[in-house]
């Protein structure tokens, strides 16, 4: 990864110089949100199909590219890396605006996010700032990136969420109103909404994928499904006895991420952009996931978790379970991994992760309290 005083590493192209162009037409992805789940599984994907790939990373004072280092390749060995990344963050308009230019994508991606619903309760301006203005901001610079360029086929994604239904009873679709429980979900709706506006008014190719819950190995780990499946591998592997949750009984639609970003891509390739909603259409609650987590390593979740007030929301999202019809339908589209074996997946991946942690504890080298 590229050091503290250095520009995000992808040689000529950061020092704001016109990108070369294209060999044989390879097309150009912008990602925002490279550093996250879905940017990371994103990633993978274009580059697999021939794209190159083009990531804003904000600066951090601890380097936040771990999901994207198996994948980096040093700038300067320029034939080979396609995955490039800029300093750029979506609460600055003109670094939005400079990187499309310079950078002159064909499909935009708008992950960032401050994506967590409890914790946009406490930091709520920032996460409207983010998330809502973020997107107007973004989708402000393909406005005018286009109005100054003639490039009318730039393709834009913002990811939307199952979490603007809100308290809206399920199955929820694209005609399901929205009924929003937190400031990230107002703030969802916000860039929702924000993407249909621009999509009517000045015709710009925009979609908004719906999505619902998507987990993998590579889940944050103050996320239910993986704070629980870190918690059953460290458990197992004798690094820790409790872990404690908030509200057991919170249904979710729960998918992999691995397939939710093939959707995303799927959107921009139709004739017409339109707004779909990707689901599994199978819905289990928080303790389903305990009880198929634990047992699958032969663990009873009620030994070990312990109900923690502090985890409880303000206004909580009782039953998410989408309607995925149109995606299947238009896109073709349906989800490969089901819950038991996301959940499986999840577990195994994080037991080698405790195992590896256990080395490290037992040389002295981390204390086993360190919990996630
Ligand atoms: C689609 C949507 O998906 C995600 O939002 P989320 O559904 O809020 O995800 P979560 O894993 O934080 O909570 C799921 C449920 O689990 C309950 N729960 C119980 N105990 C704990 C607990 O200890 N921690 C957490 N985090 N949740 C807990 C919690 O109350 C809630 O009912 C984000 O990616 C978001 O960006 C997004 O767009």
């Amino acid at each position: 990864m590229a050091s503290e005083n250095e520009t995000a590493g992808s040689g000529s192209i950061t020092n704001g110089e016109p990108a070369p162009p294209p060999q044989q037409h390879r097309k150009i992805a912008l990602i925002t949100g490279i550093t996250g789940q879905d940017g990371s599984y994103l990633t993978e994907f274009l580059l697999n199909k021939g794209y190159e790939v083009h990531g804003l990373i904000r600066r951090s004072s601890n380097f936040n590219t771990q999901r994207i280092n198996h994948i980096y390749i040093d700038p300067h060995n320029a034939h080979k890396a396609r995955m490039k990344l800029h300093y750029a963050d979506l609460t600055d308009a003109s670094s939005l605006r400079r990187w499309l230019d310079t950078i002159a994508p064909d499909e935009v991606y708008n992950l960032a996010a401050q994506s967590h619903v409890a914790v946009s309760f406490e930091i709520p301006d920032y996460t409207a700032d983010v998330v809502a203005t973020g997107a107007l901001r973004l989708l402000e610079a393909v406005r005018s990136h286009i109005a100054a360029t003639g490039r009318t086929n730039i393709r834009y994604y913002q990811a939307g969420s199952s979490e603007m239904f809100g308290s809206t009873p399920p199955p929820q679709s694209e005609t399901t109103p929205f009924h929003p429980r937190s400031p990230y979900a107002v703030s969802k709706c916000a860039a929702h909404w924000y993407t249909v506006n621009y999509r009517e008014a000045y015709g710009i190719f925009a979609c908004n994928g719906i999505l619902f819950n998507h987990e993998s190995p590579r889940r944050g780990e103050n996320f239910v499904t993986r704070k629980i499946t870190r918690a059953v591998g460290r458990i197992k592997i004798g690094l820790q006895s409790k872990l404690f949750l908030g509200n057991l009984q919170a249904s979710r639609d729960w998918g992999f991420a691995g397939d939710y970003v093939e959707a995303m891509w799927m959107m921009l390739q139709q004739d017409k952009p339109d707004d779909y909603v990707v689901a599994t259409e199978d819905s289990h609650t928080v303790q389903e996931f305990l009880e198929v987590a634990f047992g699958y390593v032969g663990l009873n979740w009620r030994d070990h978790v312990v109900i923690d007030k502090r985890y409880f929301r303000p206004a909580e999202v009782d039953n998410l379970k989408g309607d995925a019809s149109r995606a299947k339908k238009v896109l073709g589209w349906k989800p490969k991994v089901g819950f038991e074996q996301l959940v499986k997946m999840m577990v195994d991946e994080d037991i080698e992760l405790a195992k590896r942690e256990k080395v490290l504890v037992d040389a002295g080298y981390m204390d086993a309290q360190q919990q996630p």
